[in-house]
This record gives C-alpha cells, structure tokens and sequence, in this order.
C-alpha cells in the first residue's frame, strides 16, 4: 500500500473562488481518513485533486513515491495512471449494464484478458458478498446492494488508494449503520489506504483512524476521533463534530482561584486551566458531559453550575435529551433519569470534559 501526501495545496476556482487553502494532509499507508466539513468546504474538490479530476492551482500530490500533480513543476499525472479507485455519492452504476459488466468494466478499459477479468470480478465479488447479483441490473438491487457493486467496481483494479465521496448519503438510517461496518470490515481487511469525505460527524467517528476537518478549505484539525471529539482546537470544530453547549462569559481571578463568569452561570475552573483574569472566551460542555441531580453532589470532578428548571424532558431510548434554563442560560443535557417539567435540579458540569475557548479567536484555551 501506499501513502498519499497532500503538500501545501491550494485550488481557485475562476478568479477568487478559493475551494482549498494550503492544504497540508498526509494519509498514512494503510490509514483510513476521514475528511469531513460543512457543504461546499471543499471536500469534494480534494478528493477530485487526488483522483486528478481536478488540477490544483498551486501546490503538490504525491502518491506513495510518485509526484502526481505539481504546477509549479509542470507535472499532471492524469487519473488513469494514479491507480485509484473511487467511489462516488450517486455510486455512478451504468444502469444498462448487469452488475457483473459494471465491476468488469475498469479492467475492459485496460484491456484485460477475458479470462482474468472473469476471475477479479468473481474474486471481488465473493470478498463483497454480492455473487449472487452478478447477473442482474442495479435497478434490481436494494441501495445497499448497489453501494457494494460501486464499492466492488472501485477495488477491481486492485488499486493503491480508495477514495469515497459520501458513500452513504443514498442509503437509509439503518443501513447505513450496516453499511459503515460493512466498508469499515473491507478497508481493514484489504488494508488499503482510504480517504472518505462526509459532511457526518457519525461517519468520521465511526471510521476514520484519523479525522481531518474542513472549513472553507482551510485544515482545522487532523487527529484519531476521540481527540478531535474530546479536544477540538476551536468552537467551529467542537460544534462541527457534536453536540456543544456554548456560553459566552469572562475569567474572573487565576490560577486556583479562577472562575468562569457568563450567562448567569459561575464556576470555578480546575487549577490548571491557566486562565487569565479578564479574558474573554466562550465555555463549552458536551450534553453527555452535564449532571442534573435532585440532591447535592459533591464529587472533584463535579464542577457545581448552579440550580435550573427542567424546560424540556425527551425520552431518547434508554436516555433523556433535557433542556434545562441555568438562570440566562439554556443547557441541553443527556439524562439517565427522567425529570417532570418545571422541575428544579442541581446543575453539574464534568470538570475533566470542559473546554474554554478564547472568545476573539476561538481557539482551545483549555480542555
Ligand atoms: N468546477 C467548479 N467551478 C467553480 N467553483 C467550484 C467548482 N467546483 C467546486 N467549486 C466551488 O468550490 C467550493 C468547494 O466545493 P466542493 O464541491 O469541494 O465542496 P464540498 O465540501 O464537497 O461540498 P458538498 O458537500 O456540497 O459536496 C464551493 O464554493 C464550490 O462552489
């Protein structure tokens, strides 16, 4: 398998339309990468200059030892000599062709022997369990069904990258849970190293070995999941990737005696939060990281936030989604106990799972 090494990439659409912004990202041989971002971040655009559908404005793509796209030195390398696979969101099936012609057809294009051909797609098939489709249209199969052709399409070639562009968007909710394990099992198995783009946060989560997060083409962060979940560089990629409470406040005090003051809602920081008096910044706490308790908690990771009064109360299968009004403030929290509207509860935050971030720049401060 290869790497594939993203260097300082920059693509401009027509005049001013900059859809990537000095992108730096290097995808480990092997590594499964997930890009993910908001519509029209550029995502698909990255993609397409790794495939060399797409020629970036400046910059390098480099794919395992191969420089594949370099204006500046005068290198495109086009997309039928990259040795790429790509799965695109609509799958792009040839909806004339039985699934067996529309997995054989890349290799008929190299001009395969028929023989060879016979054997990669049954091969292929058989790894992607959809032998028994070979001999029918796409219209005749169920969406998840359709992905794997498109997936099993992808990986005839034996390719050294695999691209997906949303590969999931067409499928419904419970099939695509199937559907992620099922793409999760294959890139494992054959080890080969994968970039999917998404503008799901369950996607990135569930998949990737490392996330990178867009935002008007410019990187944010690039990190395995349970960072960028636990500790997002900024309030765009905290949101982004889950559900935040966000409050605007300011430091009052430092060092162990240091509060953050906002909403109605004050609470002394951990001692080491390197909080620095007078600062402006914007608190963020997950919903699963607030404790709402009929009785008084007292607990050092357990960060006090004041008494609130139960707006909204929604059973979520095995849990609540609550929302609770913290004097000007409105907290949305995950319960394992039900509370009855109107109802008073003792506010809790996890003081290991809070971040403050500055409120100019937005960036992580602490957490
Ligand atoms: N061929 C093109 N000509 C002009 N502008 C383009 C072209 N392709 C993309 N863009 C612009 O570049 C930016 C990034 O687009 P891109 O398709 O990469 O975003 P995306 O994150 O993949 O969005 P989506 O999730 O909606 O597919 C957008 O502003 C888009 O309008």
């Amino acid at each position: 398998m290869v790497r594939v090494y993203l260097h300082d990439i920059t693509k401009i659409f027509g005049k001013n339309v900059v859809a990537l912004d000095r992108v730096e990202l290097e995808v480990k041989s092997g590594e499964f990468m997930v890009v993910m971002g908001p519509s029209g971040h550029g995502k698909t655009t990255l993609l397409r200059i790794v495939a060399g559908l797409e020629e970036p404005t400046d910059g390098e793509v480099w794919i395992g030892d191969i420089l594949v796209a370099s204006p500046r030195r005068g290198i495109f390398i086009p997309p039928k000599d990259r040795n790429i696979g790509m799965v695109f969101q609509n799958w792009a099936l040839y909806p004339h062709m039985k699934v067996f012609d529309n997995i054989a057809f890349p290799l008929k294009l190299k001009g395969i022997p028929k023989g060879e051909v016979e054997k990669k797609v049954r091969g292929i098939a058989e790894v992607l369990g959809i032998t028994e489709t070979l001999d029918r249209y796409p219209r005749q199969l169920s969406g998840g069904q359709q992905q794997r052709v498109a997936i099993a399409r992808a990986l005839v070639k034996e390719p050294h990258v695999l691209l997906m562009d949303e590969p999931f968007s067409n499928l419904d909710t419970r099939i695509r849970v199937m559907a992620r394990a099922f793409v999760k099992d294959i890139q494992r198995k054959l080890g080969i190293t994968t970039i999917l783009v998404t503008h799901d946060p369950a996607d990135a989560l569930t998949l990737a070995d490392r996330i990178a997060v867009l935002r008007r083409g410019a990187i944010q962060q690039i990190g395995p999941p349970n960072e960028v979940y636990d500790r997002p560089t900024n309030v765009f990629v905290a949101n982004f990737i889950g559900e935040v409470n966000l409050v605007d406040g300011v430091i009052i005090g430092k060092g162990n005696e240091a509060y953050f003051d906002g909403g109605g809602i004050k609470i002394q920081l951990p001692p080491n939060s390197n909080a620095i008096n007078a600062q402006n910044v914007i608190l963020g706490i997950r919903p699963e990281d607030v404790l709402l308790s009929r009785e008084t908690l007292s607990d050092n990771d357990l960060l006090y936030a004041g008494k609130g009064i139960v707006e909204i109360s929604e059973f979520a299968g095995g849990k609540f989604n609550v929302m609770v009004k913290l004097q000007s403030t409105e907290v949305k929290a995950v319960s394992s106990v039900s509370f009855g509207i109107g109802e008073i509860v003792n506010v809790y935050f996890n003081a290991r799972k809070i971040k403050v971030f500055d409120k100019k720049t937005e960036n992580l401060l602490y957490g």
